[in-house]
């Protein structure tokens, strides 16, 4: 067996992971190792090309393919969940119980969440995590530009106040937009709902054209690999070691009985390696990889390692509880519009099109594949699209919390769900047919759809081992729609889409609903429809939550996990309340801070 030695040992090279490697090695006397079980895609074309990133659905060689076990609330159902693995590019992908990998990730991370979503952090009792805080980290990940022609077209400029200008990450506004997302717009004027120019500035209300990452410049997409990564590898003080699995965490007793983390277990072209950490083992493998190690190392719910005879080290009941499935998740709108007007079905159709629009890309950076499937937003409160007696009779139902940690963000969740600041439901416009279920697109006729999707669901589930094999997956149970709550909103979110796509402008170009389809109509209906489409966009957190540990806590406010000396999560899973907007950002800016705290020598 191999034994080497770091000051600090990063488990997994994800967004988290890569921005505190980059971070930390800042410090050229401290010595860093991240460990990352995928392989190394940055340079690849399909993850650089923003229009190709779609493709990368279900390749299995960059993702975790993980199934959900079937679901109770939506017609037994197992929801495909995947991971990306190693992070060293950034991509954005799915599918069913294995691996892929892919270092780093890229999305398009949206900072688009209101100041009182992050305030909400420290309302659940972690002081110093708040708005203002998380936008000094956003901005110091981000370099923001914008054209003075996109500056004309979305009303946007570069405002320092809420932009960074000289952070890794570039975002930039989108080159293509499609023709449907003027109709949009004009729709949702008729309807009183308001273009928001900047929806990184605190307030996230209306329709919005987003911005990705994305480099200005030669329009690639710019994520954690290629942004906090590539320009460091060089550096002697950090090792970066793909297609590494960790097993698990190595943790000894000292003599008070405190237990330590003294390094991590894992596996290499079929060898079981141990490398040590001087300083910290910090975790940063994800949402549900990260509840599974700790679990595997004897850290959890003593109830759960002693039915699969692990050793209990430390009985944590919150690992792997507060599990948070997904803040944005799914079901869809499509229908047939008028043929004139431009859309994206051509590019599934028609392989002279391809090859015109990538050679448009080469040539002058311009067209659809400059843009990945999604460029136009609409944040709705729920007071926008929900009749004021069936919210007031969500608000009072209850839900079954089992622990005050989880109790307490749902109590957050009610308020929110009255509030006309804080969005409830996502619409993203997709220049393309995208519905829900697998009927198939008639080739010449144009498309669109709306990904209709709940911003704070009020599920929440649990992810645990199911075995003690690490490479297994393990059991991800995200109790969809069991809360009695999710399914109305998305009801009525439905509606709403409907009454979008039933105002002036946009009335005049539908020809026909496809889905859910006119046979779809009453609530029974639609409930129903809701059960048997409804799908993950894969932003799951809190399996490791930052909360108090009499709330169910894993983790205190620097990261640490409780009682144990030298580890620390750094990763989606410790966020412990969802925001409305896409959580990639969140987490560069949660890296960021965690960064600094390290640095400070907080231990
Ligand atoms: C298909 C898809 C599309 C998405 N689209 C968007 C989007 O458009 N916008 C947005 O904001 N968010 C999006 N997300 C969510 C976003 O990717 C996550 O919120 C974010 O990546 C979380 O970062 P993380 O560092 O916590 O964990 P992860 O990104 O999950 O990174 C964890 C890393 O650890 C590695 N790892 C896990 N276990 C081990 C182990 N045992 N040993 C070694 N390495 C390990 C993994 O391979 C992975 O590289 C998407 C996610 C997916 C899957």
């Amino acid at each position: 067996m191999t034994v080497s030695s770091f000051d600090y040992l990063i488990v997994g090279g994800g967004p988290s992971g890569l921005v505190l490697a980059s971070r930390l090695t800042e410090d050229a006397d401290v010595t860093v190792c991240v460990l990352e079980a995928g392989n190394d895609f940055t340079h690849s074309p399909e993850i650089q090309i923003p229009g190709l990133s779609w493709g990368n659905m279900g390749r299995t060689d960059i993702h975790w393919m993980f199934q959900t076990v079937p679901q109770a609330g939506s017609g037994s159902r197992s929801i495909f969940l995947p991971r990306y693995a190693y992070h060293l590019s950034n991509l954005q992908e799915e599918l069913d119980v294995i691996k892929g990998q892919n270092i780093g990730r890229i999305n398009n991370g949206h900072a688009w969440s209101p100041d009182k979503e992050f305030d909400a952090y420290e309302k659940l009792g972690n002081s110093g995590w708040n708005w203002e805080e998380i936008l000094k980290y956003f901005k110091k990940s981000e370099t923001f530009s914008v054209s003075p022609e996109q500056t004309r077209k979305f009303g946007q400029t570069v405002n320092p106040a809420f932009h960074g200008i000289d952070g890794p990450l570039h975002r930039t506004l989108p080159r293509w937009t499609p023709e449907s997302r003027t109709t949009l717009f004009e729709a949702l004027q008729v309807l009183g709902v308001p273009y928001n120019s900047d929806p990184s500035n605190g307030h996230n209300v209306g329709g919005f054209s987003g911005y990705h990452h994305i480099h200005a410049g030669d329009i690639t997409r710019s994520g954690a690999a290629m942004a906090y990564l590539e320009p460091h590898k060089s550096r002697a003080n950090l090792l970066v070691i793909t297609g590494a699995e960790v097993t698990k965490v190595l943790l000894q007793r000292n003599t008070s009985g405190q237990s330590i983390a003294q390094g991590v277990e894992y596996r290499r072209d079929q060898k079981i390696l141990q490398v040590n950490a001087d300083k910290e083992v910090i975790l940063c493998a994800g949402t549900i990889k990260t509840p599974q190690l700790l679990e595997l190392s004897g850290i959890g719910n003593r109830h759960i390692l002693e039915k699969y005879g692990i050793p209990v080290l430390l009985d944590l009941p919150g690992v792997g509880a507060n599990y948070l499935p997904d803040d944005h998740y799914w079901t869809s709108y499509t229908a047939e519009i008028d043929s004139t007007i431009e859309t994206k079905d051509v590019l599934f159709h028609d392989r002279s099109r391809v090859a015109q629009e990538m050679e448009a890309y080469k040539r002058g950076k311009s067209g659809m594949m400059t843009v990945g499937a999604s460029s136009d937003f609409v944040f709705l409160p729920a007071t926008y699209f929900t009749p004021p007696d069936l919210l007031k009779s969500l608000c009072n139902k209850s839900i079954e919390a089992d622990s005050a940690g989880v109790e307490r963000t749902l109590m957050i969740q009610k308020e929110w769900l009255m509030s006309d600041q804080v969005p409830q439901a996502e619409l993203a416009l997709v220049p393309f047919y995208m519905p829900a279920t697998g009927k198939q697109a008639e080739a010449g006729k144009h498309y669109v759809s709306f990904l209709i999707a709940l911003q704070h669901s009020f599920a929440r589930g649990t992810v645990h081992i199911g075995s003690t094999d690490p490479y297994a997956s393990p059991e991800i149970d995200p109790k969809l729609l069991m809360d009695g709550i999710d399914i109305d909103l998305m009801v009525e979110a439905i509606k709403y889409t409907r009454k979008v796509t039933d105002t002036g402008p946009f009335k005049k170009v539908i020809r026909e609903e496809i889905h859910p389809g006119t046979n779809v109509q009453n609530d029974a209906d639609l409930r129903h429809l809701v059960q048997e489409t409804i799908q993950s966009v894969y932003h799951p957190i809190g399996t490791a939550s930052m909360l108090p540990q009499e709330d169910g806590g894993v983790v205190d406010s620097y990261l640490k996990v409780y009682g144990v000396e030298n580890l620390r999560i750094v990763d989606a899973s410790v966020i412990p309340i969802h925001v409305s907007g896409h959580p990639q950002t969140a987490v560069y800016a949660l890296a960021e801070k965690a960064a600094d705290i390290i640095k400070k020598g907080v231990l």
